[in-house]
Order: structure tokens, then sequence, then C-alpha cells
């Protein structure tokens, strides 16, 4: 059991009604202070957060199956975490790293070129978000190959930036009235198994979107193709096996760097450090963010030296980049994953999980599919009996979740999955609770 510094008691217990009175005195504050574009899940105001739990301002505590959107996977507060940005905080907040370099970003350079998919020379830049590193990923492959295009495909989120904006694909909420976006971006078909047609393999996947790209822009014009290896907002969509290595292979061949978005699905999350790894790829450049640094903001682009080194002395940076507290809290974070192998204890939850919506999906036609890898797992709601998404439900199951204490998110493109990311520090118990009180509310009497 890994020690909790917030010695939270890691059981749900509800003492009020959620929203509780301290919760709604916040609320009110909030809608005269904070612009309303800046939604959240919750109605509840949080205390302080520990293990799989949330503990909010009125002394509820809620099962915590969201991390933050796959960001505390070692736990919020996590002792290493917490102890790394103690002793860094009260020597320096921030001398940025383009004036005067200090010793913790070099760490965790070094940290990401040793995990990161690949046994090549690697280096890396450090940002403060994903969209950052995104941004700053297609840069580098911009600069390095001489080229424009960037491919992303169907389904695929990378931020709420301009340029990431454009490679997402999701309209609502993230696009809509925020154009135009960044030229140059080109979409093609993903594998999504539980939609694509009955039994395409992964490489047919794979020769459908490397048609498109190749018959929209052409090979020679493309200077990257993003993807995530695990699709996140986009409905954790596993493409079919042998698809990742097919488009990448299609890559080397043609001088396309393959940038692979590792942010919601690297650090340990699929039971793996890295998703890429499930199928043996080895991306060009690899974002990441999210889970990288315990709650700290911090994101990185590492990838191969001779691109990451192809950039002008000055064309990477931004003031924050690479914080020296947020990499404090990287390293504990790491050390944290490698200490209590978080990756195989990811893979035990995949099993937790797995089973037991599989076995809910064998009573409850309106599970269309159970997906996803380790501790990023999902399931697609339809109308029974057919592959029609079912964004009602699935909405109404989340409320009832978040009703019963429990904390779980939705996404995908048609707004149909219930997905599960649980922090890898969470009891066995707490997170078979969290699936039966999911259980429940995804059954038709829920
Ligand atoms: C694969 C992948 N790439 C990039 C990003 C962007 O990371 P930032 O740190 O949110 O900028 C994400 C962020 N996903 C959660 C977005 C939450 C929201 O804004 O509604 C991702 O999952």
């Amino acid at each position: 059991m890994t020690a909790v510094s917030t010695e939270i008691p890691q059981r749900r217990e509800l003492v009020t009604e959620l929203p509780g009175p301290r919760s709604r005195e916040l609320a009110e504050r909030r809608s005269a202070a904070v612009a309303a574009g800046v939604g959240s899940v919750m109605p509840v105001y949080v205390a302080r957060a520990g293990g799989g739990i949330v503990e909010d301002v009125d002394g509820n505590r809620l099962i915590d199956l969201g991390s933050g959107i796959a960001v505390t996977s070692v736990g919020s507060a996590a002792p290493r975490v917490v102890e790394g940005v103690r002793q860094q905080v009260g020597e320096s907040t921030h001398t940025c790293f383009m004036v005067t370099p200090y010793e913790g970003y070099v760490d965790v350079c070094e940290k990401l070129a040793e995990v990161t998919p690949g046994d090549h020379a690697k280096k890396s830049a450090l940002f403060n978000s994903g969209a950052e590193a995104v941004e700053n990923a297609v840069k580098i492959a911009r600069y390095a190959t001489g080229r424009q295009a960037v491919v992303a495909v169907d389904h695929a989120y990378h931020g709420r930036t301009n340029l990431t904006m454009a490679l997402t694909a999701k309209a609502m909420p993230y696009k809509k009235g925020f154009g135009p976006f960044a030229s140059d971006v080109y979409r093609v078909p993903t594998s999504y198994p539980f939609r694509d047609p009955e039994g395409m393999t992964g490489e047919q996947a794979a020769q459908r979107a490397i048609l498109a790209a190749d018959k929209a822009i052409g090979a020679d014009q493309i200077a990257a193709v993003i993807i995530e290896p695990i699709q996140g907002e986009g409905g954790f969509i596993v493409p079919a096996p042998g698809f990742l290595s097919a488009l990448a292979a299609w890559c080397k061949d043609n001088g396309i760097v393959f940038i692979a978005d590792e942010v919601q699905s690297g650090f340990c999350r699929t039971g793996a450090w890295f998703a890429s790894d499930h199928e043996d790829v080895v991306p060009d450049l690899v974002t990441t963010a999210k889970g990288i640094a315990g709650g700290l903001p911090l994101a990185a682009v590492t990838g191969r030296a001779e691109l990451m080194d192809a950039v002008h002395g000055g064309g990477l940076g931004g003031t924050y980049g690479g914080n020296p507290v947020a990499c404090a809290a990287a390293l504990g974070a790491i050390e944290t994953m490698e200490a209590e192998d978080l990756a195989g204890r990811a893979r035990e939850i995949e099993t937790i999980i797995g089973d037991r919506l599989r076995e809910l999906q064998a009573t409850n036609p309106a599970i269309g599919d159970v997906r996803g890898r380790g501790a990023m797992m999902a399931v697609e709601v339809v109308k029974p009996g057919t592959k029609e998404p079912d964004a009602e439900l699935t909405a109404a199951a989340a409320k009832r979740c978040h009703e019963q204490g429990v904390i779980a998110l939705t996404c995908g493109t048609y707004g149909n999955v219930l997905r599960l990311l649980p922090p890898l520090v969470i009891s066995d118990d707490l997170l078979r609770e969290g699936l039966d009180v999911l259980a429940d509310a995804l059954s038709p009497k829920g």
C-alpha cells in the first residue's frame, strides 16, 4: 500500500448533500469572479486529495476515478512529490532556464531520455502544458524537415491553442467559434476497431490513412504525423494491432516525423511507461505532460537528438518552461513510478476494471464496447442492440456517479464514452466500490 502523505481516510463518505453548504458558497463567489467558459464536472470544491480520495470543503470524501484528467497517477500530494517540491520551493521558485539554468531541468531531461521509447540518443525541451508541447513538437518537425504539412487523425485531441485546435477533431466544446485555425493541417481516418468495418486489420486501417494522406497532400510534403497511441478525449480508442507500427514505418520511409502524443497515455498510465511501448513503436518525437509531475504543470518534447538539435539556438523556449519546482515534482513522481512499479500496478488495475466491465457488458446491452489499457479504461455506451451512440445515458450515468460520490469522466467524439482514470495508487477496495457505483449508474434501473 502506497503511503498517502495527506493521510486522508481512504474511504468514500458523504456527510452532506452534494454540493454541501461551503461548496455552494464558493459556487456563488465563482459565478461573480470566474469566466463562464471555464467549466467544471463536479459541483463540489476540493479541500485536499490523496490516494484514491478527493475530500471536499464540506468534509465529503469522494472516490477519484479521474485523477484530474489523468494527471495524479502517483496520487495528489504524493509523498516524494511533496518532499521534492518542499525542498525546491524554499531555494528558488523561478529563475528562467533561458536566463540562469539549473540542474533540475537537466535531471528531468536525462530521465526522459531514459524512460521514453527507444534506445537512441534523445534530447528534450520542457514546457508547461500538453498543448505547448504539441505546438513545439510540430515546430521542431517543420524546422527539421523543411516541410509544412501536418497530418492528424479522426477523433484526435491535442489541445486548446490555435494550432492544437486545428489538430483536434471535435468542434464542441473545443473549437466552435475560435477560428480561423492554423493552416497546413490535414485529417485522415484512424483505427477505431469498434466502428471500423468488421474484421479491418491494423495494417488495413493504416493503408486507409496513408492513402488519404498521399492523395490529400503527398508524402513528400508532410513534415509530421501526430497521433495519440491511445486516443484520450476522442474516446479511449485503442487502435487495432499493427496500425501504429505500419503508420510509423510509412513515416520513416518518407522522411516524415512520427510524433506520439502521450500527454494522456504516458507515464505508466496504460501499464507500460508509454502506450507506444505496447506496440513496440519508437516515435521520433514524444510529447508528454499530465502524469509527468504529479500535478505540477510540466510538459516536454523528447526526441531523436538530431531532430531536437536541428532548431537554431534560441528557437525553443518560453518563460516558465521547466520551472524548477515542477521539475522537482517530476523527479519525485518518476521516482515513485519506478520505486512502486506503477506500470505493473496499472496492469493490475486493468484486470480489475476490465473483468468488472466485461461482466457488466454480458448483462447490460447499453455497453457496446469495453476497451483501454492499464488504468486508462472505458465503456462506449450505445442504444441497446445497435452501435448508435447514447450520449444521454452516458451523461446520466456520470451524473449518478457524481451524486453517489464517485468522480467519473466522460469523453468521445459522440459524448458516449465513460472513462476510468483512477490514480495508480488507489486501493483495490476503493476501485471496486467505484466500479459498483458505475455499474449501478449504467444499469437500466440506475
Ligand atoms: C493527448 C493530449 N494531448 C494534449 C493535451 C493538452 O494538454 P493541456 O495540458 O491540457 O494543454 C491533452 C489534454 N487532455 C485533457 C484536456 C482537458 C480540457 O482541456 O478539456 C491530451 O489528452
